[in-house]
C-alpha cells in the first residue's frame, strides 16, 4: 500500500483514539474523578469546543516549540556546536544520516535536549492545577499555608533558571549536563515537563523526537542567521532570546525569526537527498533505518 495511504489510515486511527481520550477525560470516567480536564470543558466559553483546546495544547506543545527555540539557540549561542559536529562525525561519520543505534555515543546531542528544554520551557508557567485539601509547604525553611481550592501554578523557568541549580541560566550551554570526560551527568532531573501525578507521559516519546530531529539538523547543516535586510523594514533582522522574543499563552514559541540552513558538505546533501527520495517511495525504508 503506498504510504500516504497507509499514513491516512494510521491518522484516522489515532484521530479516533484521540476523541476517545478526550471525551473520557473530560467526562471523568478515565480517571473517576473531577479532572481539570472535565471542568474546563463544562465551562462554556466563547472559543466553543475545549477538546480542540487540549488538541491544540498537545499538539504545539509537543515538539515544535523546543525545536523553534533550538534552532533559535544555534543562532544565538553557538559556540558549543562545533564540539557536538565533531563527535557526531567521529561516531556516525559521512556516509549515512545518525540513526538511534547511536544513541548511547552521541551523549553531547542528549546534552543538546536537555538544554533545549531547560533554556526556554515549552510551557514556561507550567500548567495551573488545583488543591484538593489544605495543605502546608516548607520552602527554604520558611512554612506556607495553601487552602484547598487554590490555583497552583509551576513556574519551570524560575526553577530551570534558579542560579543555585545552574551557572549562566541564561546562556545556552549543553557541556552543563556532562562531566569532564564528556559522560552524561547521572543526576539529571527537569521540571520542564510538569511534576507528580500529572507529569507528561510524553516525555519518552518528546526526548527521542527531539534527539533524532536534533542529531540529523546537526549532522547536515550550518544553521546561522539570515544575513541581509529584512524584506518588510529594510532593516537587518534584530534577533532576540529574551522574554520579549517568545510569544504564547500556556505555550511559549520563539516569535518567527529567519534561519539559514546551509549543508555542510555536498557529501551531506547528497546523502540527505538520497535517503529522502528512500523515504519518499516507502514509509519501510525509512522506519527500520529509525529504529536503528
Ligand atoms: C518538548 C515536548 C513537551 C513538553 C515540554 C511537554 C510539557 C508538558 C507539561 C509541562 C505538561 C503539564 C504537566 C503538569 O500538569 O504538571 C504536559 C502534559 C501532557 N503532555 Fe506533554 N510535553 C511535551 C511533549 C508531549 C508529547 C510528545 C506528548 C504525547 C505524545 C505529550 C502529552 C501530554 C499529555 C497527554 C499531557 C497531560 C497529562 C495529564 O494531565 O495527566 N506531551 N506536557
Amino acid at each position: 500500500m503506498p504510504w500516504r495511504t497507509r499514513a491516512k489510515a494510521y491518522r484516522q486511527h489515532e484521530d479516533e483514539l484521540y476523541d476517545r481520550l478526550v471525551r473520557e477525560a473530560v467526562s471523568g470516567k478515565s480517571s473517576g474523578m473531577n479532572t481539570w480536564a472535565s471542568e474546563f470543558a463544562r465551562v462554556d466559553k466563547p472559543e466553543g469546543d475545549q477538546s480542540r483546546f487540549m488538541n491544540q495544547f498537545a499538539a504545539t506543545v509537543k515538539t515544535t516549540v523546543a525545536l523553534q527555540t533550538f534552532i533559535l539557540a544555534c543562532i544565538m549561542h553557538p559556540e558549543w556546536i562545533n564540539k557536538a559536529q565533531k563527535q557526531i562525525d567521529d561516531i556516525v561519520g559521512p556516509d549515512h544520516l545518525p540513526s538511534f543505534a547511536d544513541r548511547s555515543r552521541l551523549p553531547h546531542i542528549e546534552a543538546v535536549v536537555r538544554e533545549t528544554v531547560r533554556w526556554r520551557p515549552s510551557v514556561r508557567f507550567g500548567v495551573p492545577h488545583e488543591s484538593t485539601a489544605d495543605d502546608i509547604v516548607e520552602y527554604n525553611g520558611e512554612h506556607y499555608f495553601i487552602p484547598a481550592g487554590t490555583t497552583v501554578f509551576d513556574v519551570t523557568w524560575a526553577i530551570e533558571h534558579d542560579p543555585g541549580r545552574y551557572a549562566n541560566p541564561d546562556s545556552f550551554e549543553p557541556e552543563r549536563f556532562l562531566d569532564v570526560k564528556g559522560k552524561l551527568l547521572s543526576n539529571y532531573e527537569t521540571s520542564s515537563f510538569g511534576f507528580g501525578r500529572r507529569i507528561c507521559p510524553g516525555i519518552p516519546f518528546a526526548e527521542q523526537t527531539l534527539w533524532i530531529e536534533i542529531a540529523m539538523l546537526l549532522w547536515t547543516f550550518n544553521i546561522r542567521k539570515a544575513q541581509g535586510p529584512n524584506a518588510e523594514t529594510g532593516l537587518a533582522f534584530r534577533y532576540d532570546d529574551s522574554d520579549a522574543g517568545f510569544t504564547g499563552n500556556i505555550t511559549s514559541a520563539p516569535r518567527d525569526f529567519p534561519a539559514v540552513f546551509e549543508a555542510r558538505s555536498v557529501r551531506h546533501a547528497e546523502v540527505v537527498r538520497r535517503d529522502w527520495e528512500n523515504c519518499e517511495k516507502d514509509l519501510n525504508v525509512l522506519l527500520p533505518v529509525a529504529k536503528g
